[in-house]
C-alpha cells in the first residue's frame, strides 16, 4: 500500500485494549456519573446530555439523577456507545487524567507506529465512540507522555456521526479536505470498516489476538495483527 495522506484510527481494540476502556475507564466513570451530574447543574453540556438520556430512555421530565444514572449504567453494562453517555464519561475521564488518577496505555506497537507514520509524512486523526474531550485527555496523558502533537483531528459520534454509517466517513473526509482514496481507516470492528470502505476509504482490520474481534471475519479488508 502507498503511504496514505491521512491515517484515521479507532481507539478501543485498535490502539488500546478493550479492557483498558471497558474495565479501567468504565469502572472509573461508573460511580462518578451521579455526582458529576449533581455537581454541574449549570454546565450546558451536562444539562444537554442529561436531557438526551431522558428523551432516549423515555424518562419523565422530573426523573431524578438516580433514574438517569440507572439508564447510564445499563448502557455501560451492555456497552451501548450512546452519545450522551460518551459525553458524560468523557468529562469524567478528562478530570481523571488531569488529576493523575488515569494514565492511558496502548498496545506496545502503537506509539512507534504513530511516530513512524508522523515522521514519514502521514497525517493522523482519530475516530472513536469516545467523546472528543475524552480522546484529547487520553492522548495527552499516556505512559509515553503527551501524544496530542501527533494528531491533527479528533472525531466522535457527535461531530462525525455513527461509526457504522457511510455518511460519517464522508463527513470526516470533508473536514479533512481529502479525497476518500487518500484516507485509510484502522479499526477492530468489521462493520466500521465496511462503512468506511463504502465511502471510498482504504481500510485495515486490526485483529489483535485476545481482543473481542481478534478472530472475526474481516473480509474483504486487509488485516493486521499489529500496527502499522
Ligand atoms: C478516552 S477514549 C475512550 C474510548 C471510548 O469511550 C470508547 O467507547 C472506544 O470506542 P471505539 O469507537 O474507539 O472502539
Ligand atoms: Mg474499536
Amino acid at each position: 500500500m502507498n503511504t496514505p495522506t491521512w491515517v484515521v484510527l479507532d481507539i478501543e481494540g485498535t490502539l488500546s485494549s478493550t479492557d483498558q476502556v471497558l474495565v479501567v475507564l468504565y469502572d472509573y466513570a461508573r460511580p462518578r456519573l451521579g455526582p458529576w451530574i449533581d455537581e454541574h447543574p449549570d454546565d450546558p453540556t451536562v444539562v444537554e446530555a442529561v436531557a438526551q438520556v431522558r428523551d432516549l430512555a423515555g424518562l419523565p421530565a422530573d426523573a431524578t439523577t438516580a433514574d438517569v444514572v440507572t439508564v447510564l449504567h445499563d448502557w455501560m453494562t451492555r456497552d451501548q456507545k450512546i452519545a450522551p453517555l460518551k459525553v458524560l464519561q468523557g468529562l469524567i475521564w478528562q478530570r481523571g487524567y488531569a488529576v493523575g488518577d488515569l494514565v492511558a496505555e496502548f498496545f506496545p506497537d502503537v506509539v512507534p507506529a504513530l511516530k513512524s507514520w508522523h515522521d514519514n509524512g502521514s497525517r493522523l486523526a482519530v475516530f472513536s465512540s469516545g467523546s472528543v474531550a475524552g480522546q484529547v485527555a487520553f492522548f495527552a496523558h499516556t505512559t509515553d507522555g503527551d501524544l496530542t502533537p501527533l494528531l491533527e483531528h479528533h472525531f466522535d459520534t457527535v461531530n462525525a456521526g455513527p461509526k457504522r454509517e457511510e455518511q460519517s466517513y464522508k463527513t470526516i473526509a470533508d473536514v479533512l479536505g481529502a479525497a476518500p482514496e487518500e484516507i485509510v481507516f484502522y479499526s477492530d470492528v468489521p462493520a466500521e470498516l465496511h462503512a468506511a470502505a463504502a465511502a471510498g476509504w482504504g481500510t485495515v482490520g486490526v485483529a489483535r489476538i485476545g481482543e473481542p474481534y481478534g478472530e472475526a471475519d474481516f473480509t474483504p479488508h486487509r488485516t493486521v495483527r499489529t500496527l502499522p
